[in-house]
This record gives structure tokens, C-alpha cells and sequence, in this order.
């Protein structure tokens, strides 16, 4: 299905497509260490070279993570971070001249807390154009579809390479791009994907004229390179979130806060390299 409605997110990978490019997606945990850090990070990532960039929700339950990013949401978590202060700092992060696509990333349980009409209004208020989130499978979509597609706001699955069966309603109400996650299991840093993840990766390709972005486990500058060569975007979540933890104690030191971030910058620039 075309997209008759085109939003940030849309545009960002049709430019990138046409210079060439793959996008550079990293993911972050708001409010990690706190959210004006937070806001900080999100300038630092623009400025390393990341094209797009997925903010997560921190939550309580976090089914699909690895450790590092479940620490991520407990630091968090202690600052009571809410989808609203996602939303204020989405907000607050233009107003220092941040132009790349926002993703949100949440579990459904938040969302439905707030409830979806005032969730949609608030994401359109943000300038949030894209929205994942791992536990809402597409047979309960629906509704959610309907909502985010008129507030212009991209649905993006997630397949699996065990998701075959289901992968061609997947990819029928797919917006945005389709995220491919590498491997099976939680999120975290690996040194070896699924067997036939190449051939995967190509089967989605031909079946949605979508761009297809791969996540989990992508930790080096190596592995970004080779995805970069069969994807039109690349997930770093992991790898990124534990070098915002060992940079925290520089990060909240206000004279060291700027070297925490150089160190962050530091790190996506060699990632993208
Ligand atoms: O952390 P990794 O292994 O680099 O993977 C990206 C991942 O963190 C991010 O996209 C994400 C965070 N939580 C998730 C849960 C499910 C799927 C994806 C995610």
C-alpha cells in the first residue's frame, strides 16, 4: 500500500536513499541519566552523524531487553520518567535546533495508560513521526493503525526471521520502515547473527517497497558496515546505552558534562565510520 501521507520520517530515508546512504538509527533510553542529559545526548547523536533517533520509554517490565538496557530504564525509572516527559523532552531538543526524525519506542502498557487519543494528539503536538512498539502484535493493531495514520505518525513493525508465516500481514500494514531485528531473544551486543539473516533481510526487501532497517546486537563499526550494504538503516541501541552509562558520572558533573558527551559523540562517529 503507497503512503498517501508523508511525514519527517518518510523524507529523511528518501533523501538518504538518494545520496546513497544508509541510516544511522540509534536508540536511547529518555531520562538516562536525566532528561535535560538526555536532551544534551540527543544533540551529540545529530552531531556524531545519526540520521534518525529511537527514544525509548523507560518501563518497568521490559520483556525484550538485555541488561544494559534494562539498567538504562532503572536510572530512569528513578527520575519517574513518563511517555509525557518523552514528549517534553522531544520538544525541547528542536528548540536547540535538532532537525532528524524522532521514533518512539514503548511497550504498549504505557500507552494504554494514557490512552490513545490523548497518546496520538500528544505525538503529533512532539513532532514524533515514527512509533515501534515490540508488544503489539499486528492481529491487535488495528485501532492503533487507524490512529497513528491519521495523526501522520508512522506504525513500524518488527519481523523476525521466525516471523514467516505472519510476515506478509506484517508487512500489508506496514508504515515508516520495517525493523528487522538480527537475531531472536532480547536486545544486547553480539558478535554472531542468525544464520540466513542475509537472506532474510532480502526476502523483506522484496516484499515491501518500505525501507528495511536491521537492530539487535550491532555494537562495532565493523558490523554497521556490513549491514550498511544490505539495509537502509542500522539500529545501534546497546552499545550506545552502555557508553551513556560509563559516561554518567562524568555526564553529572556539571564542569564534566561536556567530556561525557564528547565521549558519547566520540563513540557514534567510530561506529559510523
Ligand atoms: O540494543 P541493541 O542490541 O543494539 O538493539 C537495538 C534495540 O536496543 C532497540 O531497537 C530496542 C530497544 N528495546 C527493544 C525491544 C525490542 C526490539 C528493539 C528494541
Amino acid at each position: 500500500m503507497s503512503v498517501i501521507t508523508s511525514n519527517l520520517l518518510d523524507e529523511t530515508f528518501v533523501r538518504l536513499q538518494e545520496e546513497g546512504k544508509t541510516a544511522f538509527i540509534p536508540f536511547i533510553t529518555v531520562g538516562d541519566p536525566d532528561p535535560a542529559t538526555t536532551v544534551d545526548i540527543i544533540v551529540a547523536l545529530e552531531q556524531a552523524g545519526a540520521d534518525i533517533v529511537e527514544l525509548g520509554v523507560p518501563y518497568s517490565d521490559p520483556l525484550a531487553d538485555g541488561p544494559v538496557i534494562q539498567r538504562a530504564s532503572e536510572r530512569a525509572l528513578v527520575r519517574k520518567i513518563t511517555i509525557d516527559t518523552c514528549f517534553d523532552v522531544a520538544r525541547e531538543t528542536r528548540t536547540r535546533g535538532v532537525n532528524m526524525p524522532f521514533v518512539l519506542f514503548t511497550y504498549y502498557n504505557p500507552v494504554l495508560q494514557m490512552g490513545l487519543d490523548k497518546f496520538f494528539s500528544s505525538m503529533q503536538a512532539a513532532g514524533i513521526s515514527g512509533l515501534i512498539i515490540p508488544d503489539l502484535p499486528v492481529e491487535e493493531s488495528g485501532e492503533v493503525l487507524a490512529l497513528a495514520d491519521a495523526a501522520n505518525v508512522s506504525l513500524v513493525p518488527l519481523v523476525a526471521p521466525t516471523s514467516q508465516d505472519r510476515i506478509a500481514v506484517i508487512l500489508s500494514k506496514a508504515r515508516g520502515f520495517i525493523y528487522c531485528v538480527s537475531s531472536l531473544g532480547v536486545t544486547g551486543e553480539r558478535a554472531t547473527f542468525h544464520e540466513g539473516l542475509e537472506a532474510f533481510i532480502k526476502s523483506v526487501k522484496e516484499m515491501s517497497d518500505l525501507p528495511v532497517a536491521i537492530g539487535f546486537g550491532i555494537s562495532n563499526a565493523e558490523q554497521v558496515r556490513q549491514f550498511s550494504k544490505i539495509c537502509d538503516g542500522v539500529v545501534v541501541g546497546s552499545a550506545i546505552v552502555r557508553k551513556i552509562e560509563e559516561s554518567v558520572p562524568l555526564l553529572q558533573q556539571g564542569h564534566s558534562k561536556e567530556e561525557g558527551l564528547l565521549q558519547i559523540r566520540d563513540f557514534v562517529r567510530l561506529l559510523k565510520s
